[in-house]
């Protein structure tokens, strides 16, 4: 990848080429559906945006915020989540907006906020499980689980169940997960979850973790059928975020050079979350994978395997019983 950089910009003409389609790519990267241009409101809702301190769950819980309704941030850091808590307050003018700490890949740090927020809301309407890490180095969470299957699946996937019953409770509810296109190269191998057999190639965990992601958001979307709640994933684009702290120097400077030119900004990149969570237009529609411009995306094959859902999800409920 270095060896293409700098080979693009060896020469002024392909430098020149290559900014010019760049801005060319910045101008087109919004997508069809503009949130400013939504006017549902949110007043009397209540929604949970985990990750909700940075990046594109930032952006999603001030849009929330925006609509009026009551928003939990469900934050790892205290000290990181308590700024963006302010500065969504004010830039919103809503003092609805909380902060409760998570940390997603510990099934008792989830487990403890999922009772706070069945002890405290009376209501739920809208949960989107946004938080999620890439890159992270290889560990084995005191659950004996892989550490990115913890924060990116395990967690998130825990996390839903517990808050399920609440939803249907408010339904009309929508779930929103968070994935990512890379969920094409992922695979399933639950001996992953222990961390056994990983590549660790790069993003391979990563890409792993987001293909479990749309597979059991299908599974838990056929599941509540006919309860109001629906549960869709989603691509958000590649998005100019804190996403590749943990990726060395010249990976992060070569993601940061090419994201200036072609990457969205986490304002952007929040968008198709916010559609598939607020959007008129996605009333009743459950089970689908939404690329980032909003439109109906193609899930991996592996993510169309109804059989293979019903395994996985299967899998991870025994997983989440055992903590
Ligand atoms: N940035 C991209 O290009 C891109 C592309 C595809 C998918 N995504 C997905 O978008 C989502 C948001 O990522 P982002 O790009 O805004 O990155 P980010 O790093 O800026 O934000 C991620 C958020 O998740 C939180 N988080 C990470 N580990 C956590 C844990 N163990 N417990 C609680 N919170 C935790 C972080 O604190 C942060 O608030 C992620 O699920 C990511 O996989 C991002």
């Amino acid at each position: 990848m270095y060896l293409v950089w700098t080979d693009v910009f060896s020469h002024p003409l392909w430098a020149v080429s290559t900014v010019i389609l760049g801005l060319i790519l910045r101008s087109q990267r919004r997508g069809s559906w503009d949130p400013r241009a939504c006017l549902v409101q949110l007043k009397g809702k209540t929604a949970i945006v985990t990750g909700a301190n940075t990046g594109i769950g930032k952006f999603i819980a001030l849009d929330f915020a925006l609509r009026g309704a009551r928003v939990i941030m469900a934050c790892r850091s205290e000290a990181r989540g308590s700024v963006a808590l302010h500065e969504i307050r004010k830039r919103s003018g809503n003092a609805d907006v909380h902060l409760r700490l998570v940390n997603t890949s510990s099934l008792a740090s989830v487990r403890a906020f999922a009772e706070g927020v069945l002890r405290e809301e009376k209501e739920l309407h809208i949960l989107v499980n946004n938080a999620g890490a890439s890159g992270l180095p290889r560990d084995i969470t005191s659950d004996g689980l892989e550490v990115s299957f913890a924060t990116n699946h395990v967690g998130p996937f825990l996390l839903t169940n517990l808050l399920l019953d609440l939803l249907k409770q408010s339904a009309p509810a929508r779930i929103v997960n968070v994935s990512s296109m890379n969920h094409w190269k992922g695979m399933v191998d639950f001996s992953h979850f222990k961390g056994k057999n990983l590549g660790y190639t790069m993003d391979s965990v990563y890409n792993h973790t987001k293909l479990h992601n749309v597979i059991c958001t299908n599974e838990l979307a056929r599941r509540l059928q006919g309860t109001g709640v629906t549960a869709n994933s989603v691509h958000p684009g590649l998005v100019m975020t804190e996403i590749m702290r943990h990726y060395n120097f010249m990976v992060r400077f070569l993601f940061n050079m090419i994201g200036i030119f072609f990457f969205k900004s986490s304002e952007e990149g929040a968008v198709s979350t916010i559609y598939c969570a607020v959007a008129m237009e996605m009333e009743g529609i459950t089970g689908k994978y939404f690329d980032s411009d909003c439109s109906l995306g193609l899930p991996a094959p592996l993510a169309r395997d109804p059989t293979l859902a019903v395994k996985v999800f299967e899998f991870c409920e025994r997983l989440t019983s055992k903590f």
